[in-house]
């Protein structure tokens, strides 16, 4: 079998055509533009390139874009002064701040600082809680990327098995959470669990967020199973070139697999498509109005 490749990047262009169909909506009829801010600390030359795409793409879906870029010098507190001004900006629907922050910053704390509502990473523990309790709240972008890529593969994931590789508070966790909510029977994999290729292997539906170079491989997925290949890995390619990977070895996995995301142009493109949309449902609960549908959870 050769799987279907879901294109990511195909899938994302819609979601972003979705939200600025809304965009020019809330202009037209109620004057309100979404502003997205987003917050760099210091100068990681990946979250540079992250930052420059989420902001072009924002300004493309017809809404502001803000940045703010401050020196890896920055303390907490100063950091925490930023998040306070833009939590006090009606201008400012969503903010993001870039992670990882530099070591002598608690990031708990400064995440936790973001008024829950304008929280478009989903990352603060209110909406960590609502979405474990399975109430409203603002749905992290990566596994909502997924979820949406998932559903309209599926159709229903009702009793699916779906086995999740990575257990982090910004991928892991909340993709578990939002399979469960649609009623897959899931298993959260991770670096201490034992017989790791055996549950891959029960998997109606896979999903890798581990940060390990190709490490999931063909021999690990059951025949006709999906794969989610959340994955960014830069790594040589020789002659001092570099290419992007995943957390799957794409070939070996695309023989067995029924469907597969590649790396580039799955789950990455998803991302910044739902980051959008957050900043737009964000903006529509914040004014009372109603919030787009088919772009939340
Ligand atoms: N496409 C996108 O939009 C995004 C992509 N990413 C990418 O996704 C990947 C994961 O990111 P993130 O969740 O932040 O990573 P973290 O490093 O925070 O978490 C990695 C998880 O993988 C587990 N793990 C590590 N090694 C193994 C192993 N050998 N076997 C099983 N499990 C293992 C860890 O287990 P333990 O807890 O036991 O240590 C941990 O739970 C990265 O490649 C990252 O770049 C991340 C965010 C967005
Ligand atoms: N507060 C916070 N929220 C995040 O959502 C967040 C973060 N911090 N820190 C870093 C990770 C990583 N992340 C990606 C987003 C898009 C692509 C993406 O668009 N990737 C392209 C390729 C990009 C390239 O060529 O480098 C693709 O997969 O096709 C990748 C990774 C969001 N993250
Ligand atoms: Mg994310």
């Amino acid at each position: 079998m050769t799987a279907k490749v879901i294109d990511g990047k195909a899938f994302a262009a819609t979601v972003r055509e979705k939200v600025a169909g809304h965009v020019a909506r809330l202009k037209e009829e109620h004057g309100i533009t979404p502003g997205l801010a987003v917050v760099l600390v210091g100068e990681d030359p990946a979250s540079q390139v992250y930052v420059r795409s989420k902001g072009k793409q924002t300004i493309e879906a017809g809404m502001n874009s803000y940045e703010y870029k401050l020196p890896a010098e920055t303390t907490e507190d100063e950091l925490l002064a930023v998040v306070e001004k833009l939590n006090n900006d009606p201008q400012v629907h969503g903010i993001l701040v870039q992670l990882p922050l530099p070591n002598h910053m608690n990031s708990d704390l400064v995440i936790n600082a973001i008024d829950p509502a304008k929280d478009v990473d989903g990352f603060h523990i209110s909406n960590v809680g609502l979405l474990g309790t399975g109430q409203k709240s603002m749905v992290p972008c990566t596994p909502l990327g997924c979820l949406m890529m998932l559903r309209d593969h599926h159709g229903s994931l009702s009793g699916l098995n779906a086995v999740v590789v990575g257990r982090s508070n910004i991928v892991g966790k909340p993709m578990a959470q939002l399979l469960l909510g649609d009623s897959c029977t899931v298993t959260i994999a991770h670096s201490r669990t034992k017989n790791i290729q055996d549950i891959v292997r029960s998997a109606d539906i896979v999903v890798a967020a581990v940060g390990r170079p190709e490490m999931v491989t063909g021999d690990w997925i059951k025949p006709g199973a999906t794969v989610i290949d959340v994955g960014i890995n830069r790594i040589d390619a020789g002659e001092g070139k570099t290419k992007l990977v995943g957390d799957c070895e794409y070939s070996s996995c695309a023989e067995v697999a029924g469907a597969i995301t590649p790396v580039p142009g799955g789950v990455g493109p998803m991302t910044i498509a739902c980051l959008l949309a957050n900043t737009v449902t964000a903006c529509c609960r914040a004014n009372g109005l109603p919030e787009p549908k088919g772009l939340t959870a």
